[in-house]
């Protein structure tokens, strides 16, 4: 199966299980991440949601450009887009903490998955970075909306979006995108980030998660992201776009 769901002691985990692939993101995953959401949208007793993925490569290398690239339209492009935003809003507005436990590259979409939770627990040897600007097109899953709603360094993220450059995790703490880093295993990382809130009840973080969804929900955030999707669709159909795909997809 292309993911895995895990609830255990309050803590739901949605694992994106394509590491071949270094987790790229298909219509199955898809899925996945809708059944979770669903899931732990309506249980009271989650007091933490995870989003990791499978092995110690890829924490997610974003749209799976082999099966997206058959999408020449913008169209075409716009469903694929237009869902995955809507998903990832649904994931940034859950009632509990959302953790992205980045345990290997995360480029891409894989970027935007992990911007749209609330921290960012990188591993000390993982990479990431918003590199669609090398394909010719913008983040398109509402990625680059929920970095300028987040985070208040304007330049920073600006330069961060446009640069379309992998860093390491020292810079990604430096841009402030990453919460914290891990040296030992995802899943001591995960823990030990966890043990720092645990001690606090569920319901005060998901009180002050309330207060941090109201404050997005008066900037539209919703919409927003929705319309990055639409302006990604329009660069989507371009040849630099088309080309830049071939050209890593030869590569395999
Ligand atoms: C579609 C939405 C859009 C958005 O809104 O943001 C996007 O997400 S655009 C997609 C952006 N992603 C990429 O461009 C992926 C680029 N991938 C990489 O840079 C690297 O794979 C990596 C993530 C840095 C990992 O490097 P490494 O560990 O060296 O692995 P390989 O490169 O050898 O990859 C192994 C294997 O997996 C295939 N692969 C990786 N990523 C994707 C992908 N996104 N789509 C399809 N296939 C992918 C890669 O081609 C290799 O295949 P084989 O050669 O057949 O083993």
């Amino acid at each position: 199966m292309a993911y895995k769901i895990k609830i255990n002691d309050g803590v739901a985990t949605f694992t994106i299980n394509r590491p071949e692939m270094r987790n790229a993101i298909n219509f199955e995953v898809m899925d996945g991440l809708e059944k979770f959401l669903g899931i732990v949208e309506n249980d009271e007793k989650i007091a933490f949601a995870v989003i990791t993925g499978s092995g110690d490569r890829a924490f997610c290398s974003g749209g799976d450009l082999s099966e997206f690239h058959g999408f020449r339209t913008a169209i075409e492009a716009y469903p694929m887009l237009s869902r995955m935003a809507s998903l990832l809003f649904r994931l940034s507005t859950l009632p509990m903490p959302v953790i992205a436990l980045v345990n290997g590259a995360a480029v891409g979409g894989g970027c935007e998955i992990a911007s749209a939770c609330d921290y960012r627990v990188v591993s000390s040897k993982a990479r990431a970075g918003f590199i669609q600007g090398t394909l010719a097109i913008t983040s398109g899953w509402g990625g680059a909306t929920q970095l300028f709603t987040k985070m208040k360094n304007h330049d920073a993220v600006l330069k961060f979006l446009t640069e379309a450059k992998i860093h390491n995790a020292e810079e990604l703490k430096s841009i402030g995108w990453a919460t914290s880093i891990y040296d030992d295993t995802a899943e001591i990382g995960l823990h030990e980030f966890i043990s720092t809130m645990k001690d606090i009840h569920p319901d005060v973080h998901r009180a002050y998660k309330k207060i941090s969804i109201q404050n997005w929900k008066n900037t539209e955030i919703e919409n927003r992201m929705l319309e990055e999707a639409e302006q990604c669709a329009k660069l989507w159909e371009s040849e630099a776009h088309h080309k830049a795909v071939e050209s890593f997809l030869r590569k395999k």
